[in-house]
């Protein structure tokens, strides 16, 4: 048998045990030195290493154990510093200052990676900026990889000058005028690489799944002017969706590009190798190991993708279909699921080397091997009664509808006793020290359920009156009990496992332990009530009952591969509509569904979204079309564009959406008037990420802003979104100023200084 070879693409950066996270977080607070951090990234990148060398992977990359982010790394390697910064010298502290924020200079945004629940900082490029390289601590960590794997293995990743200008706010010039000013640079970093005498570099260029977006033309001065002619084989990647017919074309007619990687998970990568066909001089990287998927692969796409390669492609080699970033380390650690019916199946990083080497096996000729594989899915199979997938039986047409159009219910709401313009807040209140160990002591064991619930009840006593004194109107009880919107309905779920050590960083040092749905979801006691009961009994003011909704559980989860998005989410939703009857059941008249990762489910391409769309729309409105028409539904979305699904928005007909727009002026509400968009908004008066209090003038000014564009009667004043990563002062001290800047406009209305549109 012939051996096939086999790469990665990038590993976790956390470590097994969140190391990262932990020193990053002692860097920030002063607490060990720039040295000391680097020390801490070094050894989980080298723990990384020698599992990828031990599954004999044959290219590992090295330089890609960013401390932050990819994209903020690359755009400081290439110092593409924004004004704001410039005083600053180059290195860890200009980074993470651009990261953080800084004495009152606003960090860089923060966007939605692709489709996933990664984030990346948008990098900005102004009349000010000077590319000004800066790759030292790069090229040392090349060397080091060098060292450890040799140079034949150690790949280098660089981010590719195309994507990089794509992800980049231009404020001054355009897209090829930036890029011309990188590519002397990518030149020369390039030949520096060659020089260090690596066998490959792996370009990522993320921006070519972006294809209805026209980069052509950048592609084609960008490559022409930095690929050595000589060197390193040019390894092009790409990841999360194929790359389109034009720039497939383009790709596969550069001389100087020896290796394609493209993602055979996602997309239709197979029918662009089919239609253009694949050069007998180049090879293809086969992403076909699911980096976004606990799942291990499908005995029948094994079987696809083999005779596939065999009929198509002469030179191919088996890899992730992306970084493994996305995954969790280990799932040799969870030892609670040990004997579970899944357990065979769940791969996380380090398995998915095992699973990289199964597969070359395989398509090298190892027929056993894929008998065995199957066989494992089998049983799986026989001990689950799942993926019926029968949507009529469960549900009917009325089901996806309120019982009344919401003017009606407008009417029947009311204000719920609010005055105008409500404050409220978008559901967490700061996640304490105090809060976590609570949580910790009650999974441990070493203290009842009793004690539990009674410490959390002070937790949400502390809120409600917080926020009775600071006279907000419609409340929350501040989701002290959950660890994560997510993870915390999970939990109380079945048909969804969730682990103890399954981080996977959702940014910078923040993470999430994203749940998998295993089999049939079913809600089998109330997951939210006795909270909300507890909240509503201290306060005659309303309570908002706070739920995630059925597509942001399913996208922020690891879903079922075998088994179509729709019904898992239709299922969800199912259990989500249960919840609302019996929070309707316990008194609760206002309900907000958080829908934040709507928008990140969305397929990259136009065609696929209508029906996305649909069926995503639909699951929310199973979920909440139960309600009574007193009940007011809340939904709340954030860090998301919004242009391209205002029509679904307002097919989701809740009666508020709050969402996050600090940093978008009146733009998106803008738009949303432009549709027609008539139920109740609020987009947010402030940026809850930054440290920095927002001063009353500011968000009085914010909120007039909207009436400019809003009848006052449809709009709601909060926040941008959840308040857990804050502090309570800083919570206290910015809702504060948010209650009297309110009160403010308030009073001008009332005073006819200002009319309501
Ligand atoms: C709103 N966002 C969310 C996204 N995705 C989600 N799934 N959830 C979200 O809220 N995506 C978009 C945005 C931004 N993303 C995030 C993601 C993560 C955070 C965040 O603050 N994460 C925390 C996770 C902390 C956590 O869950 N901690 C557990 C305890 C865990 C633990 O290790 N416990 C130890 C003991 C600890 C002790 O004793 O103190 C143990 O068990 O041994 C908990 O709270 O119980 C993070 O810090 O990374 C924010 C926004
Ligand atoms: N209710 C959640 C929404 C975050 S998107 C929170 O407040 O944290
Ligand atoms: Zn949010």
């Amino acid at each position: 048998m012939t051996r096939i070879s086999t790469s990665t693409l990038g590993f976790p950066r956390m470590g097994p045990n969140r190391e990262l996270k932990f020193s990053l977080e002692k860097y920030w607070k002063g607490e060990i030195s720039d040295i000391e951090l680097l020390n801490s990234a070094n050894e989980i990148e080298k723990s990384g290493w020698k599992l990828q060398m031990e599954a004999s992977i044959d290219r590992i990359t090295v330089g890609d154990h960013y401390l932050y982010d990819m994209v903020l790394t690359w755009s400081d390697n290439l110092g593409l510093c924004p004004s704001r910064f410039q005083h600053m010298d180059a290195g860890l502290k200009r980074m993470f200052a651009m990261a953080r924020g800084v004495d009152g200079s606003e960090a860089l945004s923060m966007k939605k990676w692709i489709t996933s629940n990664y984030h990346y900082m948008v990098p900005e490029y102004d009349e000010s900026t000077v590319i000004k390289p800066n790759i030292e601590l790069y090229l040392n960590d090349i060397k080091r990889g060098i060292d450890f794997l040799g140079a034949q293995t150690a790949t280098p990743v660089v981010l590719g000058p195309v994507s990089l200008v794509f992800f980049t706010k231009i404020s001054h010039g355009t897209d090829e005028s930036v890029l011309a000013t990188l590519l002397p640079h990518y030149k020369n970093l390039l030949a520096t690489i060659a020089e260090m005498g690596v066998a490959e570099v792996q370009i990522h260029e993320p921006a070519l799944v972006f294809a209805e977006q026209n980069i052509s033309h950048l592609l084609s001065i960008a490559y022409p002017a930095i690929l050595p002619k000589q060197g390193p084989i040019i390894n092009l990647v790409s990841f999360m969706e194929d790359i389109g017919e034009e720039n497939y074309q383009w790709a596969i007619s550069q001389a100087e590009i020896g290796i394609i990687s493209l993602d055979f998970t996602r997309g239709h990568t197979m029918d662009l190798i089919h239609k253009f066909g694949f050069p007998q001089d180049k090879t293809l990287g086969v992403g076909m190991i699911d980096s976004r998927n606990v799942w291990t692969i499908q005995p029948e796409k094994v079987s696809e993708v083999s005779d596939f390669l065999k009929a198509h492609v002469v030179k191919f080699r088996i890899q992730p279909s992306g970084s493994l970033q996305y995954l969790p380390w280990d799932f040799s650690c969870e030892k609670e699921l040990e004997g579970h019916p899944a357990s065979s199946l769940l791969s996380f990083a380090k398995q998915k080397l095992s699973e990289i080497q199964m597969v070359a096996q395989v398509i090298a000729g190892d027929m056993l091997l894929l008998k065995s594989h199957a066989d494992t899915w089998e049983v799986f199979y026989k001990s689950v009664a799942s993926g019926t997938n029968q949507p009529n039986k469960r549900w009917t047409e009325q089901d996806f509808v309120r019982s009344e159009p919401f003017e009606k219910r407008n009417e029947k709401q009311g204000l719920l006793g609010s005055p105008l313009l409500p404050t409220t807040t978008i559901g967490s209140f700061p996640q304490t020290k105090e809060i976590r160990r609570l949580r910790s002591q009650y999974r441990s064991g070493k203290i009842t359920k009793a004690v539990y619930e009674a410490g959390i009840d002070k937790q949400i006593a502390y809120a409600i009156g917080i926020q009775e004194a600071l006279g907000l109107d419609i409340l929350v009880h501040g989701e002290a009990e959950r660890t994560d919107m997510v993870e915390f309905f999970a939990h109380q779920m079945t048909g969804l496992l969730f682990t103890s050590n399954g981080w996977v960083q959702s940014f910078g040092s923040r993470c999430v332990r994203p749940p998998i749905i295993w089999t049939d979801i079913q809600r089998p006691h109330p997951m939210t009530v006795r909270e909300f009961t507890v909240a509503q009994e201290l306060t005659e003011k309303p309570v908002k009952g706070m739920l995630t909704g059925p597509i942001t559980i399913l996208n922020w989860s690891f879903p079922r591969i075998d088994i179509s998005r729709k019904e898992q989410a239709f299922q969800l939703a199912l259990a989500i509509r249960q919840e609302v009857k019996d929070l309707e059941t316990a008194g609760c008249r206002v309900i907000q569904v958080d829908e934040p990762a709507l928008r990140e489910g969305m397929p990259l391409r136009q065609h696929g979204r209508e029906s996305y769309l649909q069926w995503a729309v639909d699951a929310f409105r199973l979920a909440t079309g139960g309600a009574k028409s007193e009940t007011q539904i809340h939904t709340h979305m954030c860090y998301c564009e919004f242009k391209d699904c205002m029509g679904a928005i307002d097919r989701m007909d809740t009666d508020f959406n709050s969402i996050e727009n600090s940093r978008s002026d009146n733009a998106t509400l803008e738009a949303f008037v432009d549709i027609g968009y008539n139920k109740g908004f609020g987009p947010g008066v402030y940026d809850i990420h930054s440290p920095v209090i927002p001063t009353v003038d500011f968000m009085e000014s914010k909120i007039k802003g909207f009436l400019t564009c809003l009848p006052v009667n449809q709009l709601i004043v909060n926040p941008d979104c959840g308040l857990k990563t804050r502090t309570w002062p800083e919570t206290i001290d910015s809702l504060k100023n948010m209650v009297e800047a309110t009160a403010k406009v308030r009073a001008q209305i009332l005073a006819s200084s200002i009319s309501p549109s």
